[in-house]
């Protein structure tokens, strides 16, 4: 057998309302204080009242650090870095952009390291202070991995990658998914869902037997409930089923890691501010029909997984339909279909292309080789 890595956050909890118990996980994992983590977005939906009220229960004493930015820039992490100082703990509580900042300032506040030591993978040295991620988005899978993404400069993505930033305790509360706005749920989930295909796919070295089952799991938990978490916002086996499936395919990723879908679309977020899981959406059946030439045996494998209704398909076929069915899911949960929808003109697609060589970490792991000319051919068929 060939030989792999694979880690994951240690403990893992999940269950509906099982944020009240955050202060007393807080108090055995952290200790006396902690700063919790969070956006202005998630002030305004209770649920960090709630988590406050369990914090001051458990008699934990808490700093509240709500600047998160989408897509943090760096002097968001800074901030977050000096208000972490002098406490026992972090918590992220709220989408990948929150758990995102909450581990580089549990990083940085503890090990003395600048953000520019931490760059690339495994540069990071530690220590940290000991870290619990919520999520409340089914995206990322931020809990479960050991990424940390940062906007550098005006537009730029880079990615702190290391098993340190990995969190101590993820703790999964379907119930603090309940009102994520439609158009959130729609993004976050097709991320979700990329995050499974390309690590099912990856090129990667360390790509490997766990990673595999975990995305295949995903996939089947998504693909039957990403519409009607959209749909059906208050249908909580579905709401269960997309938390659940983003923890799986974030644990999958974290070990076998993406590629060109997330390589096309930082450059997309970075220059124009869409959404990371939007800009995931618009390139991803362009990506997936380029790979599709290698990989369509791959793909073939997680279609009838994915969408029941391709499960009679094979190879190229199997592959095509994949990702049609994906692009329609896309549409059918009201997404944006094409770059020219987001503000991007056809002049813009060479820049992106440019920026989209940058990110050879992760254009290593795909399946087929793409260089400037592929995106830029991809970039067109998604404009
Ligand atoms: N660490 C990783 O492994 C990893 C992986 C992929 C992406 N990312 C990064 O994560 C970030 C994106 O995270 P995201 O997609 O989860 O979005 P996000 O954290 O940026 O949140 C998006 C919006 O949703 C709101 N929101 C979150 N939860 C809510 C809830 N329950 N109810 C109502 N509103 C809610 C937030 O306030 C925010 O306005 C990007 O910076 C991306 O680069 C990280
Ligand atoms: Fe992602």
């Amino acid at each position: 057998m060939t030989p792999f890595t694979f880690n994951t956050t240690p403990s893992i909890r999940m269950g509906d309302g099982l944020l009240e118990q955050l202060g007393d996980m807080a108090r055995a994992t952290c200790g006396a204080s902690v700063l919790l983590v969070t956006d202005p977005g998630m002030m305004a939906t209770g649920i960090v009242d709630r988590a406050l009220a369990s914090l001051k229960t458990a008699g934990v004493t808490v700093t509240v650090f709500a600047d998160v930015k989408a897509d943090p820039p760096e002097v968001v992490i800074l901030q977050a870095t000096e208000a972490a100082k002098g406490m026992n703990g972090v918590i992220g509580l709220g989408g990948g952009s929150s758990i995102d900042v909450a581990k580089l300032a549990a990083l940085l506040a503890c090990s003395g390291e600048t953000l520019a030591d931490c760059y690339g993978v495994g540069m990071a040295k530690g220590p940290r202070l000991p870290l619990i991620a919520v999520p409340t988005t089914s995206g990322t899978g931020s809990e479960v991995t050991p990424i940390s993404i940062v906007t550098t400069g005006a537009s730029e993505k880079m990615g702190v990658v290391s098993p340190l930033i990995i969190p101590d305790v993820a703790l999964l509360d379907p119930e603090l998914t309940r009102d994520l706005p439609a158009h959130v749920t729609a993004a976050t989930g097709i991320d979700a869902m990329v995050h499974a295909i390309e690590s099912y796919a990856s090129a990667s070295p360390n790509n490997n037997p766990v990673s595999r089952a975990l995305a295949v799991e995903a996939l089947r938990l998504m693909g039957g409930a990403l519409e009607r978490a959209v749909k059906e916002p208050h249908d909580m086996a579905a709401r269960g089923d997309m938390l659940l499936g983003s923890l799986l395919a974030g644990q999958a990723f974290a070990n076998s890691p993406v590629a060109a879908v997330h390589a096309l679309a930082y450059p997309i977020g970075g220059h124009f501010k869409v959404p990371h899981g939007l800009s995931n959406a618009l390139v991803l059946p362009h990506v997936l029909r380029f790979n599709a030439v290698t990989a369509p045996t791959l793909y073939a494998e997680l279609a009838g997984i994915t969408f029941p209704d391709l499960a009679g398909l094979e190879g190229q076929a199997a592959a095509t339909a994949f990702a049609d069915a994906l692009q329609d899911l896309s549409t059918r949960c009201g997404l944006q279909k094409g770059l020219r929808d987001v503000g991007i003109g056809q002049d813009d697609l060479p820049m992106l292309a440019r920026d989209a060589m940058n990110q050879t970490r992760l254009l290593v792991n795909n399946p087929r080789p793409l260089d400037e000319a592929d995106a830029q051919a991809i970039y067109e068929a998604a404009w």
